[in-house]
């Protein structure tokens, strides 16, 4: 025998792999995604040489399995068709038994009455709305979480219309329900606020938010402060802002510990401001915080929201550095500033987070996994210090995306919006619009535009078994994971936003900082002076 598969698990591979094929393309595309067991057995069977004449048997064989393959899925569609129609018959029946048991019921407590032709007559119509009673009882249960039913509406309508109308036959708007699948109840409550029914018409209710405005409760106690390493403006600031807060608000301060021996150094005056000592510490910071305050740019910010793996109280950020993206406070007005944010109102930006885990083919089966990284601006996977293009898969959901060949693949949120992924050329997007963004670097196609997801979605980048070369995760521009071959990432919304205190309000600020940090749309005006529309 020639060139002959001697590997059996390659060849039965193959086969799968030519059915799987089949399916993808009798629906008119090709996709990718595999309903293969071993993905690592495809990869490696497409390292094989390629089959001679002699593997024409093979080839038969996975003809045939093909073949079987569809007759099956037709039988399994036409099991399904019927399936259908006997619940359709069913219903029916029901839906009928149910009318004459209704009619049955009124006759028996009019047997009394003498005119009962009459009221048959009535019931005629009444029992349009009986046969209803089942569906009514059932959305009164399925109303609550997860969907909205237009049978309560249409119930009432329908009393009043049966009212005007009594023994008239009225052609009945059919009843309807929105449902939506319930990854928990936060995803019911938020369609609730979006979605109303008024009289079995879809209307948005509400704007899915407006500004948010905090209000103190009661009075802040305890206030962290975070500030940029290596920056004398910020080390003074610092200890000016610590010795206000104290002696004119009588705040209690925290500090990271690198903070606390400088302020030490500086002054014994400083002994009552607290620290941590080891970082278990930290996952405790939000229970006693009320406010942090960041000294320094938009990387301090990122590093506030980074020391909280769960909720994060309202931060205020102090613009120290030279963009300050998220920075609107002046530092030189910082006692104005923070007068203003102890009392309270203030207006917040609930700016979201991607919660990102990476999964290692090597650790697949084991029950510890990674712990998962929460990235305010974004997560991007890119080619590190490999020379070749990234190969990326990348599914939403359980659809497939898209495979990246490219420099990388930046997942943004929309506060992110206008950091890395608008150096690639995604779109900015205000970060109260709740999405995540899908951007590609340097994409080695003249096709690929980046993409804005609902916020819903879990979106999984896979290194496959064929690519040439690692990846690498980065998040908010730090901590670099390598990803090798069969290692994936998974990143959703995480349900802990950072909410930052705004200057005027969400729009105000993001506008003024698009204007001034990135001078957008910036050109000079055109002179009335020169030709004209007559
Ligand atoms: N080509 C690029 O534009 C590029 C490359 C790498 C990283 N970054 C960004 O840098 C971020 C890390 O920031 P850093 O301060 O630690 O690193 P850094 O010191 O390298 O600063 C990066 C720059 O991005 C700006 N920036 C950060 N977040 C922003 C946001 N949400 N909107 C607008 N501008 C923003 C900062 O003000 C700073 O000027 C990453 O999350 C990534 O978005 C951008
Ligand atoms: N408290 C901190 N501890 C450790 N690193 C920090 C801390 N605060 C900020 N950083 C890091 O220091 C770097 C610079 O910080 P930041 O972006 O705030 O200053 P900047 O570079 O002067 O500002 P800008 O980017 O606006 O010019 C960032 O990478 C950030 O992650």
């Amino acid at each position: 025998m020639s060139h002959q598969n001697s590997n059996p698990k390659v060849s039965v591979d193959k086969v799968n792999l030519d059915v799987a094929c089949s399916h993808a393309e009798e629906n008119g595309f090709s996709d990718p995604t595999p309903a293969f067991d071993s993905e690592k057995a495809i990869y490696e069977y497409l390292h094989q040489p390629p089959f001679r004449t002699s593997d024409d048997h093979l080839v038969e064989f996975s003809e045939a399995l093909r073949t079987v393959a569809k007759a099956l899925r037709r039988v399994a569609e036409g099991k399904a068709a019927a399936q259908a129609e006997a619940a359709e018959w069913k219903r029916k029946y029901e839906l009928e038994r149910a009318h004459n048991l209704q009619l049955r019921n009124k006759a028996l407590s009019l047997e009394g009455c003498h005119n009962l032709s009459k009221d048959l007559k009535l019931d005629n119509s009444s029992s349009q709305l009986m046969v209803q009673n089942p569906t009514m009882e059932q959305s009164e249960k399925c109303c609550g979480k997860h969907g909205i039913c237009s049978h309560e509406i249409l119930r009432d309508e329908d009393m009043n219309a049966n009212s005007k109308l009594a023994g008239r036959r009225v052609a009945r708007k059919a009843s309807f329900r929105l449902s939506w699948g319930c990854n928990g109840d936060k995803s019911g409550q938020h369609k609730h606020d979006i979605v109303s029914f008024e009289k079995g018409n879809i209307t948005t209710a509400e704007r899915s938010s407006t500004q948010i405005l905090l209000k103190w409760e009661s009075q802040p106690q305890t206030v962290l402060i975070l500030t940029k390493p290596n920056s004398t403006s910020v080390r003074l600031l610092c200890a000016e802002m610590v010795r206000w807060l104290k002696e004119h608000k009588n705040i209690n301060v925290f500090v990271e510990p690198r903070v606390m021996t400088e302020l030490l150094t500086e002054s014994p005056y400083f002994r009552f401001v607290q620290t941590w000592e080891d970082d278990e510490e930290i996952k405790f910071l939000h229970t006693k915080v009320d406010l942090v305050v960041t000294l320094g740019g938009d990387g301090t910010v990122l590093w506030a929201a980074s020391l909280f793996k769960g909720p994060v109280p309202p931060v205020v950020p102090f613009s120290l550095g030279s963009l300050g993206f998220m920075t609107p406070f002046q530092s030189e007005h910082y006692r104005d500033c923070l007068d203003t944010i102890l009392k309270g109102p203030i207006s917040i930006t609930l700016r979201h987070r991607l919660q990102c885990q990476v999964i290692r083919e090597a650790a697949k089966d084991e029950l510890e996994t990674e712990e998962p990284i929460l990235v305010l601006n974004e997560v991007t996977i890119d080619r590190g210090i490999s020379s070749y293009l990234t190969y990326l898969e990348c599914y939403c959901d359980s659809s497939f995306v898209t495979l990246v060949q490219g420099d990388g693949l930046i997942l943004s949120t929309t506060s992110g919006s206008t950091a890395y992924s608008l150096a690639a050329g995604g779109s900015m997007v205000h970060p109260q619009v709740p999405g995540i963004l899908f951007t590609p670097i340097c994409p080695h196609s003249l096709s690929f535009r980046p993409l804005i997801l609902p916020e819903y979605v879990t979106l999984r980048v896979q290194v496959p078994f064929n690519s040439r070369g690692h990846a690498w995760a980065s998040f908010d521009g730090k901590d670099r994971k390598q990803l090798a071959a069969g290692d994936a990432l998974i990143c959703s919304m995480a349900p802990w936003p950072v909410p930052t205190a705004c200057q005027v309000d969400s729009t105000n600020d993001f506008l003024r900082s698009i204007h001034e940090g990135l001078h957008w749309n910036l050109r000079k005006s055109q002179s009335f002076d020169g030709p004209r529309d007559s």
